[in-house]
């Protein structure tokens, strides 16, 4: 009888995942273009355009078909001008695709969009897993005060599409502060597709 292999030693907590094959960061500064107030966008540039606004680690096995990455997304809290944190956005490049996302800790939205323009929106808290169905364009957005950590599940070939959000000029809906808390309003900016 052979002797059992060890298993991958992936550990996922909020504070971090360790056994990770690779890890990804957004700064400030790559973020150029996705808020609607380019005043407090340069502001905040200014003095932050290396800070790491989202982070991800991931366990990519391989890229094939049927195989599964798995990993962690954290989104820090913060502002630029009404326009709460989110990361780029994107569909997957083959759009039949879906993911989960299971939140870990913070507050926030899983903001999704189908091809039409409809907006589907997903509350994020503790213990809550998002659901992104086939063709639907989704981002993380952080509405709280502290870091908004999730783990993730999609499938090894799905990749990413930017370029749909880039040209219809964002996504459809905005998440904005509303006194004490959030709301949606309209992208000005956005051409349906
Ligand atoms: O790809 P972005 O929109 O920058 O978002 C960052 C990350 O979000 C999720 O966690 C996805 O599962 C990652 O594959 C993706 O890279
Ligand atoms: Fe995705």
């Amino acid at each position: 009888m052979s002797e059992p292999l060890p298993g991958p030693a992936l550990v996922i907590k909020p504070e971090g995942m360790t056994g990770r094959t690779g890890r990804y960061e957004k700064k400030l500064s790559d973020l150029d273009g996705l808020f609607a107030d380019a005043e407090a966008f340069a502001a905040r540039l200014a003095t932050e355009a290396d800070r790491v606004i989202y982070h991800v680690d991931e366990f990519r096995p391989s890229g094939a078909a049927g195989d599964l990455i798995t990993g962690i997304s954290t989104l820090s809290a913060g502002r630029v001008g009404t326009e709460f944190h989110m990361t780029r956005g994107h569909i997957h490049a083959q759009h039949d695709r879906t993911e989960i996302y299971h939140c870990l800790s913070g507050h926030g939205l899983m903001l999704m969009e189908t091809l039409d323009g409809q907006t589907v929106v997903t509350e994020l808290r503790p213990g809550v897993v998002a659901y992104v169905p086939p063709v639907h364009i989704h981002r993380s957005v952080n509405l709280g005060d502290e870091d908004l950590v999730t783990l993730f599940c999609y499938p090894a070939d799905a990749g990413q599409d930017y370029g749909i959000i880039a040209r219809s000029g964002g996504m459809r809906h905005r998440a904005v502060a509303d006194g004490t808390g959030w709301r949606l309003e309209e992208n000005t900016s956005y051409v349906p597709r």
